[in-house]
């Protein structure tokens, strides 16, 4: 049987697009898909072996769309993760002139990087958001398109033989997009010594201190996190659910434990999975949290109760 290939956000030329190009990639060409939710789907279907879709932006901060499905939709896992540099330019019909350009499109987070620019540079120009940053270029190169201007990747913009009037900007010219190559679930990968597991934690109820009461179960194991956010569960005005990134990985001792008393005080927690993190980083391994530490403490309890 072949290999199936891996999906992403596309179409071609988006920064997921880019990411993809740095991972190692089945034979099979990769298959864009126009949403996030549509890429995710795909990987459910068993379509394609795995996907790639943007987590977090270090300007603009969590991508919804991702978050929200791998936390409410059938079960799946991250596998692996890229961090990319993102740059933006503002791509045009060759002959438009920047002092032209009345209708923008983009992304939304591809927008809300370039707002500053935008008021500055064009104060008038009407922006909407809309599909990817490479599915804009496509729509400015269409010769009827009510759109004067993309912002984009460079490679898109010339991919569609666009012109680019600006480059460069976004607000923070050191911008990285996270993203995250998503599988159904199977086998984990062993620890590298430097991961990340991600999961998504649910309160049993609103008390006093109830999110402390979660903390506390990484803090007592030396579990340091890399990202902590809110996010709504849909049913009512006010109900949290907490998306995490630990540092660490399901076999480390700490990272288990911690996931186990979680397990027992919270209402839900969803494992999205442990990876190899991108930047290679290692935990520091606080005194009393190793492997060995948990394993002699275990051998101490079984000696007390035995004796
Ligand atoms: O539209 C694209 O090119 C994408 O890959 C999506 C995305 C995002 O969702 O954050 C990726 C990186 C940039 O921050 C802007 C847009």
């Amino acid at each position: 049987m072949s290999e199936l290939p891996y999906g992403y956000f596309g179409p071609e030329g988006t920064f997921t697009h880019q990411a993809l190009l740095t991972l190692p990639l089945p034979a099979a060409a990769p298959i864009p898909y126009p949403t996030v939710p549509s890429t995710l789907e795909a990987v459910r279907e068993g379509k394609i072996a795995a996907g790639l879709v943007p987590i977090e932006n270090s300007v603009e901060g969590g991508v919804s769309a991702t978050l929200d499905n791998l936390c409410y939709g059938d079960p799946l896992v991250i596998t692996r993760e890229v961090l990319l540099p993102v740059s933006f330019d503002l791509f045009v019909r060759p002959g438009t002139a920047l002092a032209d350009v009345r209708r923008v499109i983009t992304h939304p987070h591809a927008a809300a990087q370039c707002r500053g620019w935008l008021a500055r540079e064009l104060p008038l120009a009407e922006l909407t958001e809309d599909g990817s940053t490479a599915a804009a270029a496509a729509e400015v190169a269409r010769p009827d398109s009510p759109y004067d201007a993309a912002i984009c990747a460079r490679v898109a913009g010339e991919l569609h033989g666009l012109t680019s009037v600006a480059t460069g900007i976004g607000e923070n010219p050191d911008a990285v997009t996270r993203f995250v190559l998503v599988s159904r679930p199977g086998p984990i990968a062993p620890p590298t010594g430097a991961d990340k597991t991600t999961m998504v934690l649910f309160m049993r109820h609103d008390h006093p201190g109830a999110l402390l009461e979660l903390l506390e179960q990484f803090a007592s194991r030396g579990v340091n996190l890399c990202r902590i956010e809110s996010r709504p569960t849909k049913k009512s005005i006010g109900d949290y659910c907490f998306s995490v990134d630990a540092e660490g990985h399901i076999d480390d001792a700490r990272v288990a434990e911690a996931l186990m008393g979680l397990h027992r005080i919270s209402a839900r927690v969803v494992f999205l999975g442990s990876y190899p993190r991108a930047d290679g980083v290692q935990p520091v391994v606080r005194g009393g949290t190793s492997n060995d530490a948990y394993r002699e403490a275990a051998d101490w309890l079984e000696r007390l109760r035995r004796s």
